[in-house]
């Protein structure tokens, strides 16, 4: 088989470490990767224009007829996500009425925001989407929502607000771990097993490589992401890659509770390629 595969990247450091071993050759895989945010790569997907790729959790369940799940891959946390940030200039709690702006790069987290506001913090701002950029974020609104190294470059910057983790907000109200992203797969590129699985060995190849190579893969991402060696570390240590069954139920639980406030027509299978789904 050498049709070449279109894989998706996201172009923040929580794609890194599954990354690696494939984009320098240590897995070989023929691909050609296309980099971009989440809602780059979400709409992408949509259109047709990549085969496999991580896309916003939330974009899944809106689109599972389109496609199917890589299996034990996600952008997960248990708890402290490190780079999902609401940054306010008031406690969350005090933010009814008031403007929250809201980074255009996600959607997962803006349906996670959205259920944290209603069902948590129980607070009704005005909600804007915006540019990335959090110091025009603060000056249109009280409040904003930033995701990946976006948050990440900021969350070092910002003592003087009140700063949420979305990962440890979640897990305080739920009990579970957050899943972010998931890896999907065309419906027409499921037609060929034999393309899928090297695909899916490739990925956990890359991964335990990632896993046994902490150092060089903290090294590339100190050289390619300009941020801090120590919170490099931090988030490589928050952010998991699998999806096994707890992580399951709690992608299930984000749904349902999305389904609740009608962001969501109705919670979708979690079609999962291997499961008893294609030979
Ligand atoms: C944990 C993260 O998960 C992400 C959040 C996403 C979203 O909100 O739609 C999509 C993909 C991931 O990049 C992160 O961006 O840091």
């Amino acid at each position: 088989m050498d049709a070449r595969i279109r894989l998706g990247r996201i172009n923040y450091l929580n794609c890194l470490p599954v990354y690696y071993g494939i984009e320098k050759g240590i897995v070989p895989i023929n691909v050609d990767l296309f980099h971009g945010p989440p809602t780059k790569l979400n709409k992408m997907f949509i259109d047709g224009k990549l085969d496999i790729t991580p896309i916003s959790s939330i974009e899944y369940a809106r689109n599972s007829e389109k496609s199917l799940i890589l299996p034990n891959m996600s952008i997960s946390a248990d708890g402290r996500v490190t780079s999902i940030l609401l940054i306010s200039k008031l406690p969350a709690e005090k933010l009814d009425g008031k403007t929250l702006t809201m980074t255009k790069s996600s959607a997962t987290s803006v349906v996670l925001l959205k259920i944290l506001l209603a069902k948590y913090w129980r607070v009704k701002p005005r909600l804007l989407t915006r540019e990335p950029d959090l110091s025009s974020m603060l000056t249109q609104g009280d409040a904003a929502l930033l995701i990946g190294d976006d948050a990440l470059r900021e969350s070092r910057n910002v003592k003087e607000f009140y700063v949420y983790d979305l990962g440890e907000v979640w897990k305080n109200y739920t009990g579970l771990p957050m899943v972010f992203a998931l890896w999907v797969i065309r419906n027409s590129y499921s037609a060929d097993p034999q393309g899928l699985a090297n695909v899916a060995g490739a990925f956990l190849k890359s991964k335990a490589w990632g896993v046994e190579n902490m150092e060089t893969l903290i090294n590339e991402a100190e050289q390619t992401h300009h941020l801090p060696r120590d919170l490099i570390s931090e988030h490589f240590a928050h952010i998991k890659h699998q999806l096994n069954d707890y992580y399951q139920t709690a992608l299930l639980r984000y749904y349902k509770e999305a389904a609740d406030i009608d962001l969501l027509k109705h919670v979708p299978e979690l079609k999962i390629w291997g499961d008893n789904l294609v030979g």
